[in-house]
């Protein structure tokens, strides 16, 4: 069972404050980030993923009590999010064969075919990522954060450019997420995702409210 643990965390960008003294533990279920836009929740997730370094404190990743390196982590994690793109000029299929083979993975042709009936992209199969609407984008980063069944989602903004149907795709991820006892880290600034979440994380208040 991963776990996350948070401890003093501060990021400057230049001599710009984002957010300080940031500690907070997140073993099961769903954590929610929110704060309003500007206020760094982007810039936590890419701290605790190992996108970004902090400027002082510590992320420490556990599975059953053994710390894990960096770069297993980031192979457990699925990150869905506006600033993390899929190469344009290929499709979602060619997108996900190229990540299975980065991740050094086998992904069945099924699989790859359900998960995409999942995100409703199975008519827009063979469409450059480029050329598809921004909802449907986002529906191809969602699929692209799922496909390794990864232990660990990092959703930021998931809801982002979809419609009610896309919206509703969310909350069944982050149901089935919980129910397979993954861990779900979701930013947003949208009420009814936060409503998804077990507990919420703000990043004004730098506390957490919830079990
Ligand atoms: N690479 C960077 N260099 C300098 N400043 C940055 C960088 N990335 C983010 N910032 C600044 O850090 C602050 C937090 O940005 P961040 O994107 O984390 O906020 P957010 O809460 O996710 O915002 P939103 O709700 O609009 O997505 C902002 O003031 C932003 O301008």
């Amino acid at each position: 069972m991963i776990s996350l643990h948070v401890n003093e965390l501060s990021k400057y960008f230049g001599k710009n404050l984002v957010w300080q003294n940031i500690s907070f533990d997140h073993e099961r279920g769903v954590l929610g980030i929110e704060g309003p836009n500007g206020s760094g929740k982007s810039t936590l997730l890419k701290c605790l993923s190992g996108l970004l370094s902090p400027s002082s404190g510590t992320v420490s990743w556990e599975n059953c009590g053994q710390q894990l390196e960096i770069q297993t982590v980031k192979h457990n994690i699925g990150y869905a999010a506006p600033y993390i793109s899929l190469y344009r000029e290929l499709s979602i299929i060619e997108n996900l064969q190229f990540l299975s083979k980065l991740r050094k993975i086998t992904i069945k042709e099924g699989q790859l075919n359900r998960l995409l009936e999942r995100v409703e992209l199975d008519q827009a199969t063979d469409k450059p990522y480029g050329n598809l609407s921004t909802g449907q984008q986002q529906r191809a980063r969602l699929a692209a954060a799922l496909f390794t069944n990864p232990p660990v989602l990092m959703l930021d903004e998931p809801g982002s450019n979809l419609d009610e149907q896309g919206r509703s795709l969310v909350s069944d991820i982050v149901a089935g997420a919980r129910e397979e006892k993954k861990l779900v880290i979701l930013a947003s600034n949208n009420p009814d995702e936060l409503a998804l979440c077990d507990r919420i994380f703000s990043v004004r208040k730098e506390e957490v409210v919830g079990p």
